[in-house]
C-alpha cells in the first residue's frame, strides 16, 4: 500500500510519500510561501533534490504541483496517480470527539470545521488540505490523525482548569495537549528499545521543536501534558511564552492599550527565547552557540528554557509516582547534547540519572545516553510523525475501520 502523508500549515505543506509494505519513504518535500510571492516546493528523492518555483495561490494549487512531482519519472514515487492508495493528514485539533485517527467522511469534516474555533491557526489549513486532496484524488480515502488524540484519555484532574465550570460546558475550555502523534511514537519506541511492557511503564517524553511539550505517558496513555487549551501553554518555546500569570494579559492590555488579539500575538510570536533575547533569535542553535561563547543574555535564556523543562519533568515524576525512562525528541531534543546534559545533570540527579557524556555526544541518533547503573534511563528517540500517520492510515484502510483506538 502506498500512502501520501500531508501536513498543512497556514502557508506551508510538508509531505511524504511512503511504500507501507516496506515503510520506505519514496519521496518527500516542503511547499512554502503558499499564497504569497516566492512560492516554491523543495522536493527530495533519495539524494536527488529539485526546487520548483512558481506561483501557488492556495493549498489546492500547491498540492496539484506536489502530485505532479510524485508521478514524475525521475524524482517521483509512482507512474500514475491511481497508485496512491490513501492520504493521511495531520490535523491539529480533534476536540473531545476524536480519541484516535479516523477515516474522513462528511460527518468528520463537519466536526473538524466545528473545532476550528478551538484552533483557528491550525485547523483551517488542515481542512483546506483535506478538501484539496478530495478534489485532486477523487475516490482515494483520506484519514485524519490528530495531535490531540493521544492525550484524550487524560483524567479530568489533569485537563480541567480551575475557572467557572460553565466555561467548560459552554466552550469546552480545558487542556487538550498537542504533539500527540510524536509523544505516542516516541513513548512506544522507548518501551521497545528498553524491553519494557508499554502497558506497564512510566515514560516522560520531551518534544523540543519550534513548539515544545512534555508528556507523562503511563501504561501506554498520556495522563498529562504541558500544552493546554492551545499550543501556547507549558514550556518556553522559540517564540511562545509558555506558562505565565494570566493577569499579565489584562495588565498589558491596560498599560499598553493593546487589544486581546495583539497580546495573543505577542505571547505566540514575540515571546519565548526570542523575547528573552530582545529579538535576537528564536532558533535554539543561535541561542546555544552564543550562550556557550559566554553571552549573558543567551545564557540566561537557555537557563530559563532548561529550567522550565526540568520543572515539568519533576512534576510528571510526581504525577506518575515514578518514572522508568525519559526520552528527548524533535529538533533540539535530538540534536543538542548540551541541552540534554544540562537538564539532566543540573536538575535530575536526585532521580539517580547519570549521563554518559560519550553516548550523549551525538545528533539525531536513536540511543540510550545514560550509564548502565543510571536508575532512570534517558534516551534520544528521533520522532517520526509522518510514519505514524502513514501507519494509522494503512491500518484504518486495511481493516476497514472508522476510528482507530490507541
Ligand atoms: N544542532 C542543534 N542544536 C540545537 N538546536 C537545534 C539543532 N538542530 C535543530 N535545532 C532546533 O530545533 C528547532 C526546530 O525543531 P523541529 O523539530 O524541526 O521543529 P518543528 O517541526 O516544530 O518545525 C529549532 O529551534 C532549531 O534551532
Ligand atoms: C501544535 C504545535 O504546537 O505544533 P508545532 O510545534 O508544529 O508548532
Ligand atoms: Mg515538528
Amino acid at each position: 500500500m502506498r500512502v501520501l502523508v500531508v501536513n498543512c500549515g497556514s502557508s506551508s505543506i510538508k509531505y511524504q510519500f511512503l511504500d507501507m509494505d516496506t515503510e520506505q519513504v519514496l519521496c518527500k518535500g516542503l511547499a512554502e510561501r503558499i499564497g504569497i510571492p516566492g512560492s516554491r516546493i523543495v522536493h527530495k528523492k533519495d539524494e536527488q533534490k529539485v526546487v520548483v518555483e512558481k506561483p501557488m495561490k492556495d493549498h489546492e494549487d500547491a498540492l496539484k504541483y506536489v502530485l505532479e512531482l510524485i508521478v514524475d519519472e525521475k524524482v517521483g514515487g509512482v507512474k500514475d496517480l491511481s497508485e496512491i492508495d490513501a492520504v493521511g493528514h495531520r490535523v491539529v485539533h480533534g476536540g473531545e470527539k476524536f480519541s484516535g485517527s479516523v477515516l474522513i467522511d462528511d460527518e468528520v469534516m463537519r466536526a473538524l470545521e466545528e473545532y476550528s474555533y478551538l484552533a483557528p491557526l491550525h485547523n483551517p489549513p488542515n481542512i483546506m488540505g483535506i478538501r484539496a486532496m478530495m478534489k485532486l484524488l477523487p475516490g482515494v480515502p483520506n484519514v485524519a490523525v490528530f495531535d490531540t488524540a493521544f492525550h484524550s484519555k487524560m483524567p479530568a484532574k489533569a485537563y480541567l482548569y480551575a475557572i467557572p465550570y460553565e466555561y467548560y460546558k459552554k466552550y469546552k475550555i480545558r487542556r487538550y495537549g498537542f504533539h500527540g502523534t510524536s509523544h505516542r511514537y516516541v513513548s512506544k519506541r522507548t518501551a521497545e528499545i528498553l524491553g519494557l511492557d508499554y502497558h506497564k511503564s512510566k515514560i516522560i517524553t520531551v518534544h523540543l521543536g519550534n513548539g515544545a511539550s512534555v508528556a507523562a505517558v503511563m501504561n501506554g496513555h498520556s495522563i498529562d501534558t504541558s500544552m493546554g487549551f492551545t499550543p501556547l501553554e507549558g514550556l518556553v518555546m522559540g517564540t511562545r511564552s509558555g506558562d505565565i500569570d494570566p493577569s499579565i494579559v489584562t495588565f498589558l492590555m491596560e498599560k499598553e492599550g493593546l487589544t486581546a488579539e495583539e497580546v495573543y500575538t505577542i505571547l505566540n510570536k514575540k515571546s519565548g527565547v526570542l523575547g528573552l533575547t530582545d529579538g535576537f533569535s528564536s532558533d535554539m542553535r543561535d541561542i546555544e552557540d552564543k550562550a556557550l561563547e559566554g553571552d549573558p543574555v543567551c545564557r540566561l535564556a537557555l537557563d530559563i528554557y532548561e529550567y522550565r523543562i526540568a520543572k515539568y519533568i519533576g512534576a510528571y515524576v510526581a504525577a506518575m509516582n515514578g518514572v522508568d525512562a525519559i526520552a528527548f525528541t524533535a529538533g533540539v531534543g535530538e540534536n543538542s547534547p548540551v541541552t540534554r546534559k544540562e537538564i539532566c545533570e543540573n536538575y535530575l540527579g536526585y532521580l539517580g540519572i547519570k549521563i554518559d557524556d560519550e553516548k550523549n555526544n551525538v545528533k539525531g541518533e536513536e540511543r540510550i545516553i545514560t550509564t548502565p547503573d543510571s536508575k532512570v534511563k534517558v534516551l534520544i528517540v528521533p520522532t517520526n510523525e509522518e510514519l505514524m500517520i502513514a501507519r494509522d492510515t494503512k491500518e484504518i484502510i486495511e481493516k476497514g475501520l472508522r476510528q482507530l483506538e490507541y
